[in-house]
């Protein structure tokens, strides 16, 4: 009962083959204009792809196609009969209806009579905690209850493959915990696809994480392994790591440009030439001097100051180092930024702690 799509779409630079698997839910993570969106497009069918094949296994062992343009096949299924339900940002609901018709309007186009279709409903708006809202119109919702309607009109439709694209975007940092929760329950041993720009998300409801850069896929693997080993500059970033790309060696990672980035290596590691790798490392491992450091001189490093900015109770200070657009983060306290009189453009030297640079391959 897997999912399974292969699909290029050259207008928007995009070529992505995945396979979903039973009871999967997974986060897909990217910049602006990566291609998440067209992405789910292409699985629901508001896009047509210029080639590629996607098929759905179903309940009863068969294999449903979504769309096939191989070999001269020009086979297009249109979005209802495809087995996938959209949910967007806005939750899009009809504004005539009350909340219960609203998510009884699905089973009621599949054939089920009215007394059905709205049995049905209840159970789906009890299962994502808004029974009490049934008679209320989609204007007396507030965003959270309305994207919870829409959640309930989905899965009402009894989908195989649910699409959410970024559920929670549109809510308040009051209104979205409450339908992380009712995702976390619902998305449980579904299939499911997610775009999100939230870490919490992928945590809470994803159990494998794709990220997609420029139309194709960066990197995947299971959520904890992307987001605590890293090894595309963007999950780096949405965990908040240093990210250091070059060739690993006893010593450490060695960038392009000659500079060693000592750490340490998992244990079993064992020296092949040549190994691509990569270092991670948090901010607060960073310490941050003027001009010369005297000392130990491993893992120090000249840059130039970008940015300052407040982060929790530190100040974030990002630089850039030497001309390989190589961008470095380090924390420290405000009384510390001060007393070395940051600002933007000045030289000053980054000094890793090599104990807390993991090592590991790319
Ligand atoms: N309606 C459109 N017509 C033509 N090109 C588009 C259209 N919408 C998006 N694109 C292009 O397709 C590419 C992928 O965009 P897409 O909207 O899928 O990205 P995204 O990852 O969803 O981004 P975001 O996080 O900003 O929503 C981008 O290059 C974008 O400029």
């Amino acid at each position: 009962m897997s999912f399974e799509l292969r699909a290029s779409l050259g207008a928007r630079n995009f070529d992505i083959s995945l396979k979903i698997s039973d009871g999967e839910t997974v986060a897909i993570l990217g910049p602006n204009g990566a291609g998440k969106s067209t992405l789910l497009g292409v699985i629901a069918g508001l896009l047509r792809p210029d080639s590629g094949a996607a098929k759905m296994g179903t309940a009863k062992g068969g294999e449903r196609e979504l769309f096939n343009f191989d070999g001269g096949t020009r086979f297009w299924s249109p979005p209802h009969l495809r087995g996938t339900a959209l949910l967007a940002q806005e939750a899009l609901l009809f504004p005539h209806l009350n909340a219960l018709d609203n998510v009884a309007f699905g089973p009621r186009s599949a054939g089920a009579s009215k007394v059905e279709a709205r049995e049905t409903a209840r159970h789906w708006l009890a299962e994502v905690d808004a029974l009490p809202l049934a008679d209320r119109k989609p204007a007396q919702l507030s965003g959270g209850q309305a994207q919870r309607v829409a959640v309930a009109r989905a899965l009402a439709a009894e989908p195989e493959l649910l699409l959410l694209d970024e559920p929670m975007a549109a809510l308040d940092i009051h209104a979205a915990p409450l339908l992380r929760r009712v995702l976390k329950r619902v998305l449980q041993d579904r299939k499911a696809i997610i775009v999100t720009h939230d870490v919490l998300d992928a945590y809470m409801l994803a159990d494998r994480v794709i990220v997609v850069e420029n139309g194709r896929i960066a990197e995947e693997g299971p959520t904890r392994q992307v987001l605590e080993r890293p090894r595309s500059h963007f999950a780096a970033g949405l965990a908040g790591l240093n990210l250091v790309a070059g060739t690993l060696s006893e010593d450490g990672i060695t960038t392009p440009d000659g500079r060693l980035f000592a750490g340490q290596h998992d244990p079993g590691w064992s020296s092949r030439p040549g190994q691509a790798g990569v270092a991670a490392f948090p901010p607060s491992s960073v310490s941050v001097f003027p001009g010369e450091v005297h000392g130990s001189p491993r893992n120090s490093f000249p840059v130039v100051i970008t940015d300052l900015e407040p982060h929790g109770d530190q100040i974030r200070v990002r630089a850039s180092l030497g001309h390989a657009a190589q961008v470095l983060s380090a924390d420290i306290t405000p009384a510390a930024s001060a007393d070395l009189g940051l600002v933007p453009g000045m030289e000053v030297r980054f000094v890793v702690k090599s104990a807390l640079v993991s090592l590991y391959p790319a």
